[in-house]
């Protein structure tokens, strides 16, 4: 399990820390760690020119750190100081005796203002390596001008960029990107990720995410704000069946979905299941045909969910066009449910917020955008925060689909990241295929937030698989599920 912790408890338990440790320990673990990194995207250190974008803050601090190591190494290292007047003095001190410089555009380095500015361009255009400490955790809003202007400058010079902590200008806790921010190839980060590394979009700006252990693990709490599933993690929840199991102990799925309009969504909706561990997949609806061509193993009825025998959990919406019956006999269903995609907009909400047994909803960002009365873009600039208030809402567990599908639930607050996926399953009838699988894994006998978040990871491993480069089909998603499932067994 990969876990992220708030700033307030990174900080809580740095300072736990801190108290048993010799003063900077903390701080030069944390730069030995960063300038290994360093070094090793190098590959070569000695001779190399490696510059340093460096803030007020201990950031900058660890920077000036791992610039001195870097030096030692035989690195030609330049620092730019964006705040001279406040910069880490340790730090700048160990730097100098390495033989590191400063270049500088901010106050009392250079003679001309000027003629320093060109000058730090000129050093950023030839770096081999650039490193942000412009700032960590302690970061509010985006980046301020100047440090926007050099992070235009490093963009320009093509130079790998290793970001210190977290990539300067994104919101640690929230993945948010209000304003400018660095774009990393690599942030190496202290003690535990933070929120924002895991999700979209800060997540596209950190680039790959090394962790570096500063002996933070023993002092934080048992409960993260925020995990990520790996595939030992998914593996423990899958459902397999034992030696007593039948089709009905392993779980039967109802799939309420498809329309005379949309009886694709029917069929993508069970090939899903199918590949969901459930014993067995019941259909109902007017697409009945067209699942029994495809799928001949469905229990197919067009009778209405009341009358289509027992269910151990349903799925209803995709491709329902205009059913709000069928919608409406689904949540009244003692069982889970999951609600996706048509069912989002015809389910009445004050009926899902009363219901008893687990409810799942997976909306898109525009349907998580209508279901919270804001625009699509405001719940794409703040999934974390969309994810949380619309659990909270409709006391469900929601899961919100995107680059980095998020699954929140409503009794503890946790949130799960899901990090496996593709932009290959941004494909029609993707999340049906996602929707059948996660019911299926519902009606095995996972909670509301296993059942999400596992098939939201087989889902985005089997979209890798199916894709592997070139475009897939949803279909081909559901096909390589299998494949997925022994994936992470193996
Ligand atoms: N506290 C600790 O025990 C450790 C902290 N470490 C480092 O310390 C960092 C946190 O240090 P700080 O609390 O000093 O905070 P930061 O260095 O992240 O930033 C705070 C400073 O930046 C300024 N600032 C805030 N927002 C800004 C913006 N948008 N643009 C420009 N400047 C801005 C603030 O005025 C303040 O001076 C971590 O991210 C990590 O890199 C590591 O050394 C590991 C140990
Ligand atoms: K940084």
């Amino acid at each position: 399990m990969r876990t992220a912790y708030s700033v307030e408890t990174v900080r809580a338990a740095e300072r736990g820390l801190m108290a048993r440790l010799p003063e900077g320990a903390l701080m030069q673990r944390a730069a030995a760690g960063l300038a290994a990194a360093c070094a090793e995207l190098l590959g070569r250190v000695y001779g190399s020119r490696v510059v340093l974008l460096v803030g007020s803050g201990d950031n900058g601090g660890d920077t000036l750190y791992a610039g001195a190591r870097l030096a030692r190494r035989g690195a030609g290292v330049a620092a730019v100081l964006l705040s001279p007047e406040r910069v880490h003095a340790g730090g700048l001190a160990a730097l100098r005796r390495a033989g590191g410089r400063v270049v500088g555009a901010g106050s009392g380095t250079e003679p001309a203002a000027a003629a320093g500015i060109d000058r730090v361009e000129e050093t950023i255009l030839r770096a081999d390596l650039v490193v942000d400490g412009i700032v960590g955790i302690g970061g509010q809003g985006g980046l301020r001008p100047e440090a926007e202007r050099l992070a235009g400058v490093v963009a320009e010079s093509g130079a790998p960029v290793v970001a210190v902590d977290l990539p300067s200008g994104v919101d640690a806790d929230t993945g948010e990107v209000r304003g400018a921010a660095v774009r990393a190839d690599l942030t190496v980060t202290f003690g535990t990720h933070k929120p924002g590394l895991l999700v979209d979009p800060a997540r596209e700006y950190a680039g790959s995410v090394r962790l570096v252990d500063i002996g933070l693990g023993e002092v934080l709490p048992a409960r993260p704000e925020l995990e990520a599933l790996q595939h030992a993690d998914v593996a423990a929840l899958l459902p397999s069946p034992g030696a007593e199991s039948d089709k009905y102990r392993r779980g039967v799925v109802g799939i309420a979905a498809g329309s005379a309009r949309y009886p694709g969504a029917a069929v993508l909706a069970v090939s899903g299941a199918l590949r969901g561990g459930a014993g067995a997949v019941r259909y109902v609806g007017p697409a009945g045909d067209a699942v029994i061509a495809r799928f001949p193993e469905t229990l197919v009825s067009d009778q209405g969910p009341h009358k289509a025998g027992r269910v151990q959990a349903w799925v209803v919406g995709p491709g329902a066009g205009d059913d709000a019956g069928t919608v409406a006999e689904v949540l009244e269903a003692d069982v889970p449910v999951l609600i996706d995609a048509d069912g989002l907009r015809l389910a009445d909400l004050d009926v899902v917020r009363e219901r008893r047994a687990p409810t799942l909803m997976t909306p898109h960002a525009g349907e998580a955008a209508a279901l919270l009365g804001v625009a699509r873009e405001e719940v794409e600039a703040a999934r974390l925060k969309s994810v949380r208030e619309l659990a909270a809402k409709y006391r469900a567990t929601v899961l919100l689909k995107g680059s980095t599908t998020l699954v929140a639930d409503p009794a503890s607050g946790l949130v799960r990241v899901n990090a496996t996926g593709t932009s290959w399953l941004a494909t029609a009838g993707s999340g049906d295929v996602l929707s059948g699988l996660a019911g299926s894994l519902l009606a095995s006998g996972l909670s509301a937030l296993d059942a999400g978040s596992a098939a939201a990871y087989l889902h985005g491993l089997a979209g890798r698989f199916a894709a592997d480069g070139a475009p897939a089909g949803a279909h081909d998603v559901a096909d390589a599920i299998p494949g997925a499932w022994r994936d992470v067994r193996r």
